[in-house]
């Protein structure tokens, strides 16, 4: 089994907390421990590390680095175009997916503030951006879809047709969204909305879930339709069946990681892992504030982000 996690600098403590939980040997590719690009492999399998603080100052010694070049990556699989990008005020994810053969791109989830970070990725590698696709009508920002349709006129905007949200294509459950030589498989995993879908890489075991798994969390179910019980079975019946190895990629994390996968999910998720009835419960007793945007994200995000055209018919 191979994992790859990408971390911010900044949060040793969550390294030293991998590292613990998934015993295996760890690679940790970093460009912080020295200025240039080291990569470190740390190998773990003979037990728990000792690491307990900063570790430019303590890993090597406890961890035993040993350092190898860069090049190390270079053998990695360039049949695909995958992009992770961080929207850093909601902390949203944006994915860029695309085949470098056929040019065709897909974004997943772009956010309104950062529509212009995102064509530009797409016009350097020269992508033809054919779908601008929602997981579902999100309550803390405002969706990209429309800012990106007036620049990218081709471009089509999709979304749960279950989210009653307006939108070039209405998806349903097992519908398949096609780019290059690759596709998606659309998976209705509604609990945080009525609309939320998670959609699925085959080809790539991976899968984009949107807020119905975060990394060792789920998405809230206090407004909009939540409903938890409905969470917990769209993540039980449409994510943990997928194959342990997938790669989950969410819509949201506030801690600095990056992805996950259905094997960690399923052992590690504090929320996920209990009974549904101790699941209720608990999604019951957040007590989360409400999203800064929600009155704003909310209605923009019904016509998916076209609030400004759809005023100016009126
Ligand atoms: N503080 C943020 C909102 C944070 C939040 O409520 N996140 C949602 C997903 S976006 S609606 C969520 O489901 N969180 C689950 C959790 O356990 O934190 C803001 O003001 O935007």
């Amino acid at each position: 089994m191979a994992y790859f996690m990408q971390m911010r600098p900044f949060l040793c403590r969550t390294v030293t907390k991998y590292v613990g939980t998934l015993r295996c040997e760890i690679r940790l590719f970093s460009g912080t421990l020295s200025k240039l690009d080291p990569v470190f492999s740390l190998s773990t399998k003979k037990g728990y590390p000792s690491c307990k603080g900063c570790l430019e100052k303590n890993c090597k010694q406890n961890l035993k680095i040993k350092t190898r070049k860069m090049s190390a990556l270079a053998g990695r699989d360039n049949d695909y175009i995958f992009r992770q990008l961080l929207e850093y005020t909601s902390f949203t994810y944006t994915y860029i997916l695309a085949d470098p053969e056929s040019k065709e791109a897909i974004l997943i989830d772009p956010v309104i503030e950062m529509v212009n970070r995102d064509i530009k990725i797409i016009e350097d590698m020269g992508l033809n951006l054919k779908y601008a696709i929602n997981t579902h009508v999100h309550a803390d920002h405002v969706t990209g879809t429309g800012e990106i349709k007036k620049k990218i006129p081709s471009c089509k905007s999709m979304i749960s047709k279950y989210s009653n949200a307006k939108a070039d294509v209405q998806l349903s459950e097992g519908d398949k969204i096609k780019f290059g030589k690759f596709e998606l498989e659309v998976r209705s995993t509604p609990g945080h909305t009525d609309g939320c879908l998670t959609y699925v890489w085959h080809q790539k075991n991976m899968a984009f879930t949107g807020d119905a798994i975060l990394i060792r969390g789920c998405g809230r179910t206090d407004f909009q339709q939540g409903n938890s019980g409905r969470l917990y079975d769209s993540v039980h019946n449409q994510i943990f069946s997928l194959p342990p190895n997938f790669t989950l990629y969410p819509a949201h994390d506030y801690t600095g990681q990056t992805s996950t996968t259905v094997e960690e999910e399923k052992k590690l998720n504090p929320r996920l892992t209990k009974t549904k009835e101790e699941f209720i419960k608990i999604m019951k007793e957040l007590n989360l504030p409400y999203p800064k945007q929600i009155d704003r994200a909310v209605p923009a995000n019904m016509v998916c982000g076209m609030f400004e055209l759809q005023d100016a018919k009126k």
